[in-house]
């Protein structure tokens, strides 16, 4: 089994609401995010995914958060959900299966770092 792993960031302003501390005033992070696709078959150039068209994909969907108020957005918005590490990378996995082409491959997680000691992984059960 391979994994192909490509990482990207964007840049956002959030709170959290409701949390006791200073996360609940308003602050941004560099949030960088890794993608990882997993399968067992190369193709004739012994890839598993071309790392560039990966890139394309995320980029796209990273452009969406890129310099945003995460809580202002449709997504996080409306219910008040918290646009925490947890939830980015959620949402993140969610816009990445549904966009990326996999053909006898799937996307395996997507980590969302908020610090570099400080990360969240979603993935499928
Ligand atoms: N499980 C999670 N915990 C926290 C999240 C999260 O998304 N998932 N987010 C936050 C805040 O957004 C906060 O910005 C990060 O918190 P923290 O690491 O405490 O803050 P600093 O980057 O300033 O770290 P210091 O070590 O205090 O410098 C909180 N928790
Ligand atoms: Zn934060």
């Amino acid at each position: 089994m391979f994994q192909v792993c490509v990482q990207a960031h964007f840049d956002a302003a959030h709170f959290i609401r409701n949390y006791k501390g200073k996360c609940s005033n308003l602050h941004g992070h560099r949030w960088n995010v890794v993608v990882c696709i997993e399968g067992s078959k190369l193709d004739h150039l012994g890839m598993l995914v071309d790392f560039s068209e990966v890139k394309q994909v995320i980029k796209k969907t990273l452009d969406l958060l890129d310099h945003s108020l995460l809580n202002d957005l449709p997504i996080f918005g409306p219910e008040g959900i918290n646009p925490t590490a947890e939830l980015i990378a959620h949402f993140l996995f969610k816009e990445f299966k549904r966009s990326l082409v996999l053909e006898e491959k799937r996307l395996a997680w997507v980590k969302v770092f908020e610090a570099p000691d400080a990360w969240a992984v979603y993935k499928e059960d």
